[in-house]
């Protein structure tokens, strides 16, 4: 991709939940994967793609961790004040980002460290070819069931039309904001950026990422992400060395 050609990108990480599932003594953005938070090693990823400036971290309101990390001090780092759901955090960095007249925007979770480069590159470049919005996502890889009330097995699902939504999402700025907006205004449910874009009818393209890109949910999840992270760099390391 032409670094001169290409437009420069804003990412929104949405970072103002309290991470229930986690039960962790802090929340879970703020839990430490080697030297780091799992939010700066998000945010690292995130700049580590030659054409994004600029990350635009909703913090909770009472957050009292951001300012231990070495966040604050980074220059291609801003702040918003998040809300209430992670749509009404996600919508705040929109607006920041619609101030700073970035085009697109992109929306990565904080919980996410584990996304490549090569993954939001390929995002990038697909949305920028199709003058359209989509998101990372994967194929179900599992059989899949459709539980009933009582928790029994309902029905098994044809999973070769299911994908996995992960993130980043990319959209047009102002195409996302209008999608939310309306959304909101009718007690829509928007648990991500492409549900938003549903709802107004618009399209969406799933662009295939790997399943590695974790979200840290549960307990479990901190040490699969360590794992992941461990070896993503050995892996490079292994690359550099051939
Ligand atoms: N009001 C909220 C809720 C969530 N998030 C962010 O959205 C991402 C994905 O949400 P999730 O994994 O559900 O995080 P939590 O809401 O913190 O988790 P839980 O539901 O277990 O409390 C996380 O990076 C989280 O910090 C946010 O910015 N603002
Ligand atoms: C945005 C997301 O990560 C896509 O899978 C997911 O919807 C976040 O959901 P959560 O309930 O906020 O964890």
């Amino acid at each position: 991709m032409n670094k001169h050609r290409s437009p420069r990108f804003a990412v929104v990480v949405p970072a103002a939940g309290v991470g229930k599932r986690m039960k962790s003594a802090c929340p879970k953005q703020y839990l430490k994967i080697a030297d780091k938070t799992v939010l700066e090693h998000t945010v690292d990823r995130l700049l580590k793609h030659p054409l994004i400036d600029k990350v635009i971290i909703a913090l909770g309101q009472h957050d009292e961790y951001f300012n231990s990390t070495s966040l604050p001090q980074n220059k291609h780092v801003e702040t918003v004040l998040g809300g209430q759901e992670r749509v009404d955090s996600v919508l705040a960095g929109l607006h920041k980002l619609a101030e700073l007249n970035f085009e697109w925007a992109i929306v990565h979770d904080a919980a996410r460290p584990c996304v490549s480069v090569e993954d939001i590159n390929q995002l990038i470049k697909r949305c920028l070819s199709a003058k359209q919005g989509g998101l990372l996502a994967y194929q179900a890889k599992d059989t899949i069931k459709r539980a009933s009330s009582t928790q029994e097995v309902e029905s098994t699902v044809d999973r070769s039309v299911l994908w996995h939504a992960l993130t980043p999402q990319m959209y047009q700025t102002t195409l996302l904001i209008n999608a939310i907006e309306q959304g909101l205004k009718q007690n829509y449910v928007i648990t991500d950026e492409s549900s938003a874009i549903e709802f107004i009818e618009q399209p969406s393209l799933l662009v295939e990422g790997a399943s590695d890109n974790i979200k840290i949910t549960r307990p479990e999840d901190l040490a699969l992400a360590t794992f992941i992270l461990s070896n993503q760099q050995t892996m490079k390391q292994e690359e550099v060395c051939e």
